[in-house]
Order: C-alpha cells, then structure tokens, then sequence
C-alpha cells in the first residue's frame, strides 16, 4: 500500500482525490491537509464512514504525524510551491494538479529533486482526453498553423487561461513558431476582446456556472476549419491519471512534468 496525504482536501478536486485514493486497494489515505480544516474524519467527507483520518490545517504537522510517501496537491497558485518544497524536502513525492506555477518555479523544483533524489509528477490536466487534445493539437498545427483556443470552465476559477489552455498553446508554439495571425492592422474595441496572446495563438476564457472545464482548440485553413474539443462534465474524469500517478511517482526519475510521459 502507498501511503498519500492529500492537500486542498476540502475543495472540488480534493475531495473527488480523497475518493479515489479510499477506493483503489493499492493506495491508503493516511493524512488530509486545508487550510480551512475542522479536523473531520474524512470518511464523512467522503460518505465512506468513519476513517479514523483527519483533515489537520498544517502540512508539516500531517507529514511528521503520518509518514506519507506521496503527498497529492490541489490547493491554489499561491500555496501549491510552497507545499510541494514543504514535501520534497520532508522526503515525499508530489503529485501537483494546481496550475499556475511559473517557469522558474518548475526550474526549482526540477533541481530540489535532482538534488533530494525524491521524485514528483505536475500535470496541469490529468484527464486522458485532455492529454489527447493536446497531442492531436500538435500534430494538426504542423499542417494548419492558424489556430485560436477557447477554454470554458466553471466560475469559481481563480485562474484565467487554464493551465491546460496555456500548456496546449506551448506544445503548439513548439512545432509551429511564433506566428503572426489576424490582420495586421486590428484594433481591440473593447479590451481583451482578441483574449490573450502566446506566441501569436489566441487564447480565450470564458466563465460560466454550468460548465466543469472544456477546450476547444479551433484551427483555420482555406476554406475549411477544424475543431478538437474535449468536454470533463464530470471531476472523475482527472481520477485515473492522479491515481496513476501516485502509483508511478515513487520510480520515476525526478521530475515529471505532463501526464503523457507515464501513460505507456
Ligand atoms: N491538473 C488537473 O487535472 C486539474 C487541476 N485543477 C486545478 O487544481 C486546483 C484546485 O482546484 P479546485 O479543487 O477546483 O479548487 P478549490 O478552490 O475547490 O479547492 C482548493 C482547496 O484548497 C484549499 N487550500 C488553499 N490553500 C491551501 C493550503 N495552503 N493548504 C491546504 N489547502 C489549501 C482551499 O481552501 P479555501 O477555499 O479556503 O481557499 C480549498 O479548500 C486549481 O489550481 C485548478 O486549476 C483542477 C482540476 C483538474
Ligand atoms: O480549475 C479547474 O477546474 C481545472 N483546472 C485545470 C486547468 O487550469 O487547466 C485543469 C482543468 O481544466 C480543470
């Protein structure tokens, strides 16, 4: 059995995480971590009956009291270094959902655990369709470069593009370049109608009740378009990837940033 605390335990993801590591026989919640904890048993958050395991409000405190191997994170862009530094250096390996860390954050991590010899995965997306959309996105921008992505989340995210939006228009940066697309001579009437730029490729959030998250990446060609989209209606849809990853962290090499690269 491997032993997993998970961090934000009280948020959307983090109780559908609490779920699907209480129900996969090789993986055993030991700990759970909010900020806004009232110490429950995380059976009740669960409706799985009394654990025995609490939610406490500091990582440190969970990590000395219950020896975890992984510690799973979905927490927010504010706190998500600082726990993942918090667990590497206490010998536990990351397993990081939050998106928003910069550049420069995954540079330190990359050397913590070089340096610590304790591995973690980040992904921003850990849906399997997700991770798909973005492979076909590559492969389609090599032959239709013209390209815009809509992303459509619930309202309550903090963060806007998506980290998946952001790590698409990347992966579609890599093979295509920087790109100037639209005329020239366009002219925003209202700011932020043309959404954000990387890299010449547009990109576009929208915010609604209703949606969980979604992503359309649009390409452009003569005469023709084409959509791939991919639709998470439902939280679960993220749970295979983070319970693969709790299982895979412990021997890979370091760190691993992207779902897509323990899938095989
Ligand atoms: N990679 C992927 O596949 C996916 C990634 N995400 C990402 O995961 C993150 C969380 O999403 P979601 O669950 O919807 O967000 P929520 O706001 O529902 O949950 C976050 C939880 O973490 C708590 N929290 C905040 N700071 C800390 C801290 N320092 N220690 C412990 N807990 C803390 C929050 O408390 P409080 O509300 O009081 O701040 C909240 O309970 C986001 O960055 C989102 O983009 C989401 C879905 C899939
Ligand atoms: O906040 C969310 O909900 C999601 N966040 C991730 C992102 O920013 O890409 C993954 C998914 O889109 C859901």
């Amino acid at each position: 059995m491997i032993r997993v605390i998970v961090c934000g335990a009280y948020g959307k993801m983090g109780r559908e995480v609490l779920r699907a590591v209480h129900n996969d026989p090789h993986l055993s919640i030991v700990g759970a971590v909010d900020i806004n904890s009232d110490f429950a048993d995380v059976g009740d958050i669960i409706g799985a009956g009394k654990t025995g395991v609490t939610v406490g409000n500091d990582l440190l405190t969970v990590i000395n009291e219950t020896k975890p191997q992984v510690m799973v994170d979905f927490t927010n862009p504010q706190s998500v270094l600082n726990n993942i530094r918090s667990a590497i250096k206490n010998g536990v390996c990351p397993v990081v959902g939050t998106t928003g860390l910069t550049e420069p954050a995954i540079s330190e991590i990359r050397e913590l655990c070089a340096s610590t010899k304790v591995n973690a995965i980040i992904s921003p997306n850990f849906s399997i369709g997700a991770i798909l959309m973005m492979k076909l996105a590559q492969e389609a921008a090599k032959y239709l470069p013209h390209v815009e992505i809509i992303e459509l989340h619930h309202d309550q995210k903090l963060d806007a593009p998506s980290g998946t939006a952001l790590r698409t228009a990347e992966l579609i940066a890599g093979v295509r370049g920087e790109m100037q697309q639209g005329h020239p001579d366009e002219k925003e009437k209202l700011t932020g109608a043309r959404g954000g730029n990387l890299s010449g490729i547009r990109l576009h959030s929208v915010r609604l009740p209703g949606y969980v998250a979604h992503q359309e990446v649009i390409f452009g060609g003569l005469g023709q378009t084409l959509t791939i989209r991919h639709d998470s209606v439902s939280r679960e849809s993220f749970m295979p990837g983070v319970v693969l990853a709790c299982k895979k962290v412990l021997t890979v090499d370091g760190l691993i940033f992207g779902l897509e690269h323990i899938m095989d």
